[in-house]
């Protein structure tokens, strides 16, 4: 049984399914090099035509990410930052006018740390629409998704190809969209993909009516145009957390700041499917 909330998340997808576009899903990491710096990078995300936000808690043990992800947590952990500030910056974007529905990713632990009852009762009044957490342990799942239908936010679960026939008792009981994972290993931008990729893709199609968006080492425009024919969704993390990275001297000197964020402006613009 499929929860139909009608949340931010759901309703952007109902509104781009009308259009026939596929969402694009940008990730990046929440501090990565400073709070005023990601609430500014969101207001280009937007401008530069992102639909939907996954903001990345940094955690020091980033498992599933490869390097670009893992210097990103690096550097926002060394300004302190953790689950409660990300949270804060959700609301603060929100407040500075964002229409953007936001994805709280985070590993378990920083969640286990605060504590469910408070994490859940957070996430709402945060303005947070959905939730993934890429190492939540299936014995946990079901109490999670029971937590996160009550606080009236998505629980996403990640479909790898290798899930072949778990697929439809991870997808049951889903709720927001399913995250396709394009690839096996860790994030980072790839020029290649998991051989049978697409019939991954259409057989967790044929599991779901929810949405389904795919991610994993999707970083040029191309292969966005790619997924996003047989998707609603195509996540970009490395990559763009890359192009932060890249321009943070920019970012750091006032007389340089907008030409920075207009760079990461212009990366995401041309991603766009
Ligand atoms: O960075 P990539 O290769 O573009 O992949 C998206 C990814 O960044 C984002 O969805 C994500 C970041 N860390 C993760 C860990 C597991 C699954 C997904 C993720």
């Amino acid at each position: 049984m499929t929860t139909e909330t009608t949340n931010r998340m759901d309703l952007t997808f109902k509104k781009l399914r009308a259009e026939g576009r596929a969402a694009l899903i940008p990730f990046l990491t929440v501090g990565d090099p400073d709070l005023e710096t990601t609430l500014d990078i969101i207001t280009e995300l937007e401008a530069a035509g992102a639909d939907i936000l996954e903001l990345g808690v940094p955690y020091s043990d980033p498992l599933a990410d490869g390097p670009v992800i893992q210097r990103a947590s690096s550097r926002a952990l060394r300004s302190n930052i953790h689950l409660r500030t990300c949270m804060e910056t959700a609301l603060k974007a929100r407040q500075a006018g964002s229409q953007l529905p936001f994805i709280l990713f985070t590993y378990y632990n920083p969640v286990m740390q605060m504590g469910l009852d408070t994490f859940f009762a957070e996430l709402d009044a945060h303005e947070i629409s959905g939730l993934i957490i890429p190492d939540l342990p299936v014995e946990e799942s079901e109490e999670m998704r029971e937590r996160s239908r009550a606080a009236g936010v998505n629980l996403i679960p990640l479909v790898a190809p290798t899930s072949s026939e778990r697929i439809a008792r991870i997808v049951s009981g889903a709720s927001g969209f399913v995250y396709c994972v394009s690839s096996l290993g860790v994030t980072g931008e790839r020029s290649t993909f998991h051989t049978g990729v697409d019939d991954f893709i259409q057989s967790v199609r044929r599991s779901t009516d929810l949405p389904i968006a795919v991610g994993f080492g999707i970083s040029t425009g191309e292969q966005v145009s790619r997924f996003a024919k047989i998707c609603d969704g195509v996540v970009v993390g490395s990559a763009i957390v890359r192009k932060v990275e890249d321009v943070i001297p920019l970012l750091a000197q006032p007389e340089t700041r907008s030409a920075g964020l207009l760079q990461i402006r212009e990366f995401v613009a041309q991603l766009r499917p």
